[in-house]
């Protein structure tokens, strides 16, 4: 039978080198897909659309070249489907986290090959509010935005504690906030000074940061932090290092398939979503279990 596939391309990511890869794309999957579409991105949303527009005329295979914010795009195209094209991953960012945790080589010739020679993964996908999707980390709270902005040298040069040392910044003035996560197994309110909420065992680029965690067993993994203060940071550094965040005494650690997180009526609390700026608070948060099929290794 006739297969189709479609390639999206943002020409703008990974040092412009995006476009060079396309003939390479073809050769490798030609000889299964029989009809092959390129589209190049523009500016935001476009790979939102693009992938729509393939799930919607029934595209065996979407294929996304992009840093984390392109694959975001592409997989909330994706998957407002019940049953979407699968999808395949070029990494081209800096930090390419969902690449990561799939074992996807960084290296783009190798990460091509998979195209054709890979295996199916079925991974989580997160669903906020019914309308925005994420496969990655969910922050809450003014730190969990410093986390994606880690400079990518440093994080390479010194690992985990180039996230410390860009938190350890933003917390000089830190800042609690009320929070209460309602799930089906309990409900629970404090206050926090930041929540991340993950998919996936890597973070920010640093794959073993929170390290057992599974894509794809149809959970989220709230970490909520006490505090981001220096003291508690310094006696943090050996579970973050460890990736095994959970057991800290500092964190708050919920494991669930569904929750409403809310704050106090006067607070006004921003998200970031894979590394992107996400809706404010409140949130209804649901998995949708093993919903999307990536090429991976
Ligand atoms: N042709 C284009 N020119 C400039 N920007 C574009 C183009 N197409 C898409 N974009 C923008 O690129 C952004 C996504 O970039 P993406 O995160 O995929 O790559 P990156 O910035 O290289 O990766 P990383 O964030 O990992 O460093 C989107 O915000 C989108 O608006």
């Amino acid at each position: 039978m006739k297969k189709s596939a479609l390639v999206i391309i943002n020409p703008s990511s990974g040092k412009e080198k995006a476009t060079e890869y396309e003939e390479l794309i073809r050769e490798t999957i030609q000889d299964t897909y029989s009809e092959i579409t390129v589209k190049h991105t523009e500016g935001e949303g476009d790979a939102i659309r693009f992938a729509k527009e393939a799930a919607e005329n029934n595209y065996d295979f979407v294929i996304s070249l992009g840093g984390d914010g392109t694959v975001n795009e592409t997989v909330n195209g994706l998957a407002p489907f019940s049953n979407p094209p699968k999808l395949g991953i070029i990494p081209m960012g800096t930090v390419n986290d969902l690449a990561r945790s799939l074992n996807i080589p960084m290296k783009h010739e190798d990460a091509i090959k998979l195209l054709d020679s890979g295996t199916e993964t079925k991974i989580d996908i997160g669903m906020i509010n019914n309308e925005t999707y994420f496969t990655n980390i969910l922050g809450i709270g003014r730190a969990a935005k410093a986390i994606h902005n880690v400079d990518s040298e440093e994080k390479s040069k010194i690992g985990p504690l180039a996230y410390l040392k860009v938190i350890g910044k933003e917390i000089m003035d830190e800042r609690l906030f009320p929070i209460k996560f309602e799930m089906e197994e309990s409900t629970w309110k404090g206050d926090v000074s930041v929540v991340l909420i993950s998919l996936i065992d890597s973070l920010g680029g640093v794959k073993t940061i929170v390290n057992d965690v599974d894509n794809g067993d149809g959970n989220f993994h709230i970490f909520a932090f006490k505090h981001l203060n220096l003291i508690e940071l310094a006696k943090m550094t050996p579970s973050v290092v460890m990736g095994n965040l959970k057991e800290s005494e500092n964190v708050h650690y919920f494991k669930t398939r569904q929750v409403s997180i809310t704050t106090s009526a006067s607070e006004t609390q921003e998200s970031d979503i894979d590394g992107e700026q996400g809706p404010n608070l409140p949130f209804d948060l649901k998995v949708l279990p093993q919903h999307i099929t990536i090429m991976s290794n």
